[in-house]
């Protein structure tokens, strides 16, 4: 599917759903979730990424976790309106639209358009049905577009034209014809959506409830802080024990669908967006591990030397059709093809050659010894590699050997983060007195590069409710996750607290953990867009703490990834005194003992703002709530940073 990386997907939802009693129409619920839920996952795998046009309830359509675009044209100008607002933000050459009530689009839709649209040179091609004995009926609101004719169709809008078929009566359009006319149908009543799940048998046809026409049966599943919380016992934001803290972020956010698709070499250390299954054996035939002589097992001799006649060479890439007799073998090398009837090399070292023949001496290989099997490191139909994982370097080389050219991945994940608090100074600032260098931002920098996101640096915000929503606004429209250090304590948490509540759904907790006890986590949206929040302490060690073990497992979710932490156990070299009641990270540098055994020792003062002793540590040591002090010599568990992403 070579095209998927070049279509920006958009579902049409900016009309006014006049038909269905103004409520908007793909949030109507359809088979338990909303229309455009069920267009969005049918879309999704045909494009790069996706973005709704929707003109109300811009914060219901933010839930889907994609871009909405409302109209640039004013006045409900129609679908027209919506793709000029697609064409206008998509950053690829070509846009392709569906309706938001169609929940049964075809799955080939963008494959079969861009090939037809390719195969005629033209510049925009659109769906087509046609019925026994019924006219053909043109689909055009699922219209494959280049994105470059966006002045052709503002200039046609600006001359008041709205008609979805008006626009390109001087572009070369194609009309391409499906099979399925059902797929196309789409609901305009609330009658025909009963009549639609009746036929697929569902119950919950739509929301009734006209007095919430946005919060229906699916926005209102979209679980909240407070229906995630609700489901951990005891919950208390003041006190909340870390695997708690973690279980309620894992659950709260959730995977960016986008899929891109990208050359081979450059898939290193992205995730894999779908399983990857070999199409062939790998090796394709039974072949020589080694340089030597190809011969038939039941030729060797049970007690004695056996002689065979040397009938021809193999080399790798150059298989032999020579089929060697009883008492013949092939000279043959490392990686060529076992001759037909041949089961077993011997190494030719093992050997001694006289002139057209050689000898094995007794015992020398078994049956079946130093032969590869076709098939023995991929079957032909079997997962190779699975959807989620990271790519490695020997996945690159696993993908080669598959001749996989291009690799179906997640779209990189968008982090915008920033520091807070006026006592911060930038590199190449003078130092006002009391005042520190935001380091912050660099190991915040650091830590998002190693999980491969796309990342965006705005700087210092100063403690200025204005400029904190100003900045948390532009995030958020321009990410998919923000991160921020400072601020989520008492002193300075008054506004940040009433501006982060005010964007979205935010909380603040204290967590049973040292260092980074305060954190706010939560979700905020702005101008329809939303994005998973991650409030950090300002102290320089707590930030890094809470980034490993809170940010970092929800941000590879976000990516579509599974890694977790990879916990090692290592002896504590000295005490360590601990309070049961709450996890304790403290620095540590792990090395091997005299018996070669890891062990652990603490870095020195492990205070929340001495960033120093963190970049001498090459692990941490995690203490778990229930745990009390340590003595010389007891096993720990450690996290060390070499590897971690
Ligand atoms: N009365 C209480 N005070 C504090 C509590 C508490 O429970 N009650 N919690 C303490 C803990 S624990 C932490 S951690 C900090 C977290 O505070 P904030 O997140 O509000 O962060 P700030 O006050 O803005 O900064 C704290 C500290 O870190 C320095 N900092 C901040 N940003 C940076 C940066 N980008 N680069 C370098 N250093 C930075 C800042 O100058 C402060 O020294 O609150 C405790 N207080
Ligand atoms: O998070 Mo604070 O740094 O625990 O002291
Ligand atoms: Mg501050």
């Amino acid at each position: 599917m070579k095209e998927q990386a070049l279509i920006s997907g958009l579902i049409l939802a900016g009309g006014r759903g006049t038909r269905m009693g103004h409520v908007d129409k793909g949030l109507q619920a359809f088979r338990g979730k909303p229309m455009a839920a069920h267009v969005l996952e049918r879309l999704a795998p045909q494009v790069a990424s996706v973005a709704i046009n929707a003109n109300q309830n811009l914060n219901t359509w933010a839930g889907f976790g994609v871009p909405v675009w409302p109209d640039d044209t004013p006045g409900f100008a129609g679908p027209l309106a919506g793709l000029e607002a697609g064409m206008r933000r998509a950053t690829t050459e070509y846009v392709l639209t569906a309706p938001c009530d169609s929940p049964f689009l075809p799955p080939d839709l963008a494959g079969r358009l861009f090939a037809a649209l390719q195969a005629e040179g033209a510049d925009l091609a659109f769906a087509a049905t046609q019925e026994p004995g019924m006219q053909r009926q043109p689909h055009p609101v699922f219209c494959l577009v280049k994105t470059s004719l966006l002045p052709v169709l503002s200039s046609y809008l600006a001359a008041g034209g709205r008609k979805m078929d008006g626009w390109y009566k001087d572009l070369k359009a194609v009309e391409v014809l499906f099979d399925d006319a059902d797929a196309f149908s789409n609901i305009n009543t609330l009658d025909e959506l009963d009549a639609a799940a009746r036929r697929v048998g569902s119950c919950a046809a739509h929301a009734s409830d006209q007095s919430m026409p946005e919060l229906n049966a699916w926005a209102a599943q979209l679980p909240t802080l407070q229906h995630v919380t609700s489901c951990v016992s005891g919950y208390d934001p003041n006190a909340l024990p870390v695997r708690d803290a973690q279980r309620i972020i894992r659950e709260f956010v959730a995977p960016v669908r986008a899929i891109e698709q990208v050359a081979l070499r450059s898939a290193l250390g992205r995730v894999l967006a779908q399983d990857i299954v070999s199409p062939f054996n790998v090796p394709a035939h039974d072949n020589s591990a080694m340089d030597g002589f190809a011969l038939r097992g039941a030729d060797l001799a049970a007690d004695g030397p056996t002689t065979l006649r040397v009938v021809a060479t193999v080399y790798a890439g150059r298989p032999s059709d020579v089929v060697p007799a009883p008492g013949e073998c092939v000279r043959i090398m490392t990686g060529g093809v076992m001759p037909a009837g041949c089961d077993t090399v011997v190494p030719q070292e093992f050997t001694t050659a006289q002139d057209d023949s050689v000898t094995i001496p007794p015992s020398t290989v078994r049956v079946g010894d130093n032969r590869r099997l076709a098939g023995e490191d991929l079957k032909a139909g079997s997962p190779a590699l699975a959807k989620g994982k990271i790519v490695r370097p020997a996945d690159l080389g696993l993908l080669a050997s598959l001749a996989v050219a291009e690799v179906p991945v997640q779209r990189r994940l968008r982090v915008a983060f920033f520091s807070t608090g006026d006592e911060l100074r930038s590199i190449g600032q003078p130092l006002d007195e009391g005042c520190v260098y935001d380091s912050n931002r660099y190991t915040i920098y650091g830590m998002l590069q190693r999980l491969g996101c796309d990342i965006i640096d705005m700087g210092i915000v100063r403690d200025d409710p204005q400029a904190l929503e100003d900045a948390l606004r532009a995030a958020c429209e321009n990410a998919d996750a923000i991160v921020t250090s400072g601020g989520v304590s008492v002193g300075a948490a008054d506004y940040t607290k009433q501006i982060m509540g005010k964007l979205g759904d935010v909380t603040f907790w204290k967590i049973g953990m040292r260092p980074g006890r305060p954190l706010a986590f939560g979700r905020i949206s702005s101008n329809g867009r939303s994005a998973f929040l991650f409030g950090l302490p300002g102290n320089p060690v707590a930030v890094m703490v809470s980034f490993y073990f809170f940010a970092r497992d929800a941000l590879l979710r976000m990516m579509g990834a599974e890694a977790p932490l990879e916990l090692l156990k290592a002896r504590s070299v000295g005490a360590i005194r601990k309070k049961p009641g709450r996890t304790e990270y403290q620095r540590g540098i792990l090395s091997r003992g005299e018996d070669g055994m890891p062990q652990v020792r603490i870095t020195g003062s492990q205070g929340s703002g001495i960033l120093r002793s963190m970049s001498e540590a090459n692990c941490m040591v995690v203490l778990h709530d229930e745990q009390g002090s340590v003595a010389a010599g007891d096993m720990v568990d450690v996290l060390p940073f070499e590897g971690l992403v």
